[in-house]
């Protein structure tokens, strides 16, 4: 059974793995499944087949699971936004916090203190403050339109793309995932862009006037957008971005870019101020954040603020310790800790961030909070160490690719006599632990959930130094 493109009929599902993907067997060998549910029965049609493991999509559903429910979005299926709809929410955090058990045993070959509940989200939609649309004259066909056949026309789109299908996307009329006017900004720019033939952008030639467009709708009432352009139009740009104003008048700040790029990332780009003050204002508890259009912050704010509290209950602070924030991003966890600490050291490879951090820190009157901006591998050094004290605790919150092993090694070398530990992928952060155990115990681990109806963890460790 090695090859690919063959149907398994009628598996069981028993189980989720990592990362979203339910698992069946046959014969020993261990077969992954996209969009099952376990205790569904279907048949599945292989994408990948190697000699121990094999991986496919379901291509038939014999048996409903009894755990299946029906999923509130219309672009469900198609969208890879809210792949776990299908689950209801006491069975996703179940399925994370199994995942981030199994991880920890199995690559961490931890010795593990109870793995504390996972914090839930109190909001499980509309939960995102920032989301980003693209624009395409490729709209992708949905399977019941292509079934019925006949002649279909070029058609333009706004929503997201296809997974896995570079120039397609999906026309999204309702998004869950972020309170309006997310919708109607959306389907505001749509329409008028429709109405007025502005072309939308052609992934593939490259050419077209409306391509991406960024909201992001804040728990203050502010909502920044800033929309991006493949081409200068000026009047068709002002007829555009009127009439957005006019439409939906909680616009705080408008912003446009002009993105002639092969890529559609912003972030080498400055967006233009057409109408606000050019950021919006985010809290944390009633600490104030600046975002600039081109800023990283959390992006569900609420279960944001409850991730930090967990670090900063698991940094056991007094008030006389020198804190490291390492991959500190714009300084949120150092300054969400800071009345707590004598000293707050924040270490990230964005300069643009760490400008953001150190007006951040500013904002919320912290006088004794320091960023650097480069990599930590190189940053954090003896001499680095030497001149801003020795660490009392670390924080660390790496990507997904987890830390540098230079760095966990400096970390070892630095016998600071907490560690926290935040991640949001448990796998690498185990192979982490692992290296830590040197040295370390795991004393406390809490996973949280930023992002319901996906199966994307973030997960909360504190390590002690051992004696
Ligand atoms: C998961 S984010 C954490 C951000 C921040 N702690 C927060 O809560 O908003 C990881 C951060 O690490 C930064 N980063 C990635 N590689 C890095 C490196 N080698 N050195 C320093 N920072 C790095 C990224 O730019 C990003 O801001």
């Amino acid at each position: 059974m090695r090859k690919k493109n063959i149907t398994l009929e009628k598996l069981t599902v028993l189980d989720y793995a990592a990362e979203g993907k339910a698992l069946s067997r046959v014969e020993g060998k261990v077969i992954f499944i996209e969009g099952a549910v376990p205790g569904d029965v279907v048949d599945v049609r292989l994408t990948k087949n190697k000699k121990d493991w094999a991986e496919g999509k379901v291509q038939r559903i014999h048996h409903y699971s009894e755990d299946r429910v029906t999923p509130f979005c219309d672009h469900f299926g198609v969208c890879g936004g809210c792949k776990w709809q299908m689950l209801p929410y006491e069975k996703q955090l179940q399925y994370k916090q199994q995942e981030v058990e199994q991880h920890l045993k199995r690559i961490g070959k931890l010795a593990l203190p109870a793995i504390e509940p996972i914090l839930g989200c109190a909001e499980t939609r509309f939960y995102r403050n920032k989301l980003e649309f693209t624009a395409s004259n490729r709209r992708y066909l949905l399977p019941r339109e292509v079934e019925a056949g006949g002649e279909i026309p070029a058609e333009n789109a706004i929503g997201f793309h296809v997974p896995r299908i570079f120039d397609k996307v999906i026309d999204i009329h309702t998004c869950h995932l972020m309170h309006e006017p997310a919708n109607i900004i959306r389907n505001t720019i749509r329409d008028y862009a429709g109405e007025h033939g502005l072309s939308f952008y052609d992934i593939r030639e490259h050419h077209g006037f409306l391509r991406t467009v960024i909201v992001r709708v804040l728990t203050t009432g502010e909502v920044m957008v800033n929309v991006a352009f493949g081409q200068e139009d000026k009047s068709a740009r002002k007829g555009l971005l009127d009439h957005l104003l006019q439409k939906v008048p909680a616009i705080t700040t408008l912003l446009y870019t002009i993105n002639t790029k092969w890529n559609d990332s912003l972030h080498d780009q400055e967006p233009k101020v057409y109408h606000g003050k050019g950021y919006a204002m985010e809290t944390l508890e009633d600490f104030r954040f600046k975002i600039s259009p081109k800023s990283f912050f959390q992006t569900n704010t609420r279960q944001g603020e409850r991730l930090y509290q967990v670090t900063r209950e698991f940094a056991e602070l007094s008030g006389s310790e020198t804190v490291y924030d390492l991959y500190c991003g714009t300084g949120s966890i150092g300054i969400f800790l800071s009345r707590q600490a004598a000293k707050i050291i924040g270490v990230e490879v964005v300069a643009d961030a760490i400008e953001d951090a150190k007006e951040n820190a500013a904002l919320n009157g912290i006088g004794h909070a320091e960023f650097f901006a480069g990599d930590v591998i190189d940053i954090c050094n003896d001499e680095f160490f030497a001149t801003h004290g020795r660490p009392d605790v670390i924080i660390t919150d790496p990507p997904r690719a987890g830390m540098h092993e230079k760095l966990v090694q400096k970390i070892l070398e630095m016998e600071a006599p907490t560690v926290v530990y935040v991640s949001c992928n448990p796998a690498t952060q185990a192979r982490d632990l692992h290296l830590l155990d040197a040295r370390y115990a795991v004393t406390r681990v809490r996973p949280v959930d930023m992002f319901p109806h996906t199966h994307h963890i973030e997960n909360v460790v504190q390590l002690k130094l051992r004696k």
